[in-house]
């Protein structure tokens, strides 16, 4: 499987997201009519943005190369409003472009200055992580951290087109790239049961970036996530879904002060609304138990700290789907039935919390 596949997302914009090595040659023929395009990547992936710009030069369009600081450092507004700067000084118009160039990280923050500059100009986030490639780069949400939470301020803004580049996975840490895993293993949950069959039958398979069995998870999330978005952009129902794990895990990122991956503190956050599940009589605990396996067999945490509670607890109140004082998990009534569900019970958010953490 070395061709490339298109994946289409619906909806008011639609657009398709390319998967697939050599990718990066079709950037030119999605920025079509820009005189120039702001390049935004991060130190490690510098290679994949010089190849990006050099595809831009071919078609004549000036490509303006913008370092940011990697992963969550550069997701901040004084980043975004250096990013600003820069295209002022390089008199960036309507037509022009944004092109981010890297993980979830820098795509989340490239999308939000696209979303924002003159009130909004294309963008194409160039993604080169497995969080980015599943989920990230597709379905519109950007945006940056603030210091209460995770992607507290930002937009939702549809590029003009996805690239992941398979073949970045190949300098991808492998610690990362596991990271990656856990938003796969959530599509899964959520939609696709397909997935969890295919890490299960081989978990090593499942990260070889060499191999057929991870491109096709990567496809099989992407089309998960990109039918949710396709239906629901503004997550105004349906793309609630997506949060599966989340509320407990933005938590344990800002706790950690973002020292932890996304990925990796999702994977508790999953281990542990699979438990709410259980405990509000929704799932059954061979379910519970095979979210905690399969994370576990692809070498991701599955329980933190038990005095961390009160803190996490706190953070959680920031949630998005929170409204008023309720906060609302997305919650599984079996395998890919995911249901949003309000919570007050404190005694049982905390028992959940007990009873997966180390
Ligand atoms: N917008 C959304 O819908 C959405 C969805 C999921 C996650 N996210 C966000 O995405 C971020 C997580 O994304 P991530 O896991 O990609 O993390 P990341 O962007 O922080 O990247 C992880 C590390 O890998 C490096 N890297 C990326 N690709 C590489 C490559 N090919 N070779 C070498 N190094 C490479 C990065 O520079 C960074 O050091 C979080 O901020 C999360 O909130 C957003
Ligand atoms: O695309 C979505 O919608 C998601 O919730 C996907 C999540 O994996 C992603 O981490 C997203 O950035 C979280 O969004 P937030 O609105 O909870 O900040
Ligand atoms: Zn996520």
């Amino acid at each position: 499987m070395s061709e490339l596949t298109r994946i289409a997302v619906g909806g008011d914009q639609p657009y398709d997201v390319l998967v697939g090595p050599g990718v990066l040659a079709e950037l030119p023929a999605l920025v079509k009519g820009a005189d120039r395009a702001a390049v935004l990547y991060a130190p490690p992936v510098r290679a994949y943005a010089e190849q990006a710009a050099a595809h831009l030069v071919d078609a004549r369009i000036q490509p303006v190369m913008i370092e940011v600081p990697d992963a969550e450092a550069g997701k901040t507004i004084a980043v975004a409003e250096r990013c600003w700067d820069e295209l002022g000084r390089a008199s960036f118009t309507r037509n022009d472009v944004v092109v981010g160039v890297g993980g979830g990280a820098v795509t989340d923050l490239a999308g939000f200055v696209a979303a924002c500059w003159l009130r909004g100009v294309r963008w194409v986030p160039v993604s080169t992580s497995i969080n980015g490639m599943v989920d990230a780069a597709v379905g519109g949400k950007t945006g940056v951290n603030t210091a209460a939470g995770k992607n507290l301020v930002g937009a939702f803004y549809p590029p003009a087109g996805v690239l992941c580049a398979t073949e970045a996975l190949a300098t991808l840490p492998a610690a990362q790239l596991l990271a990656g895993m856990a938003e796969v293993v959530k599509g899964g949950f959520i939609a696709d049961p397909v997935i969890l069959d295919l890490v299960e039958a081989d978990p090593a398979a499942a990260v070889d970036p060499a191999g057929p069995v991870l491109r096709e998870l990567i496809e099989r999330k992407i089309a998960v996530k990109a039918h949710v978005v396709g239906e629901d952009l503004r997550e105004s129902g349906l793309r609630e879904i997506l949060n599966y794990g989340h509320t407990l895990g933005h938590a344990i990122e800002r706790r950690e002060q973002y020292r932890w991956s996304h990925g990796h503190a999702v994977s508790v956050g999953l281990v542990y609304a699979a438990r709410l599940g259980v405990l509000t009589g929704r799932l059954d605990e061979a379910s519970a138990a095979r979210h905690a396996d399969l994370l576990r067999s692809l070498g991701l945490p599955v329980s933190y700290p038990a005095d961390a509670w009160d803190e996490l607890r706190a953070t959680m109140s920031v949630d998005k789907k929170a409204r008023g004082r309720a906060l609302r998990f997305v919650l599984l009534d079996g395998i890919a039935r995911p249901v949003t569900v309000p919570i007050d019970d404190e005694a049982l958010l905390a028992q959940a919390y007990r009873d997966i953490a180390s």
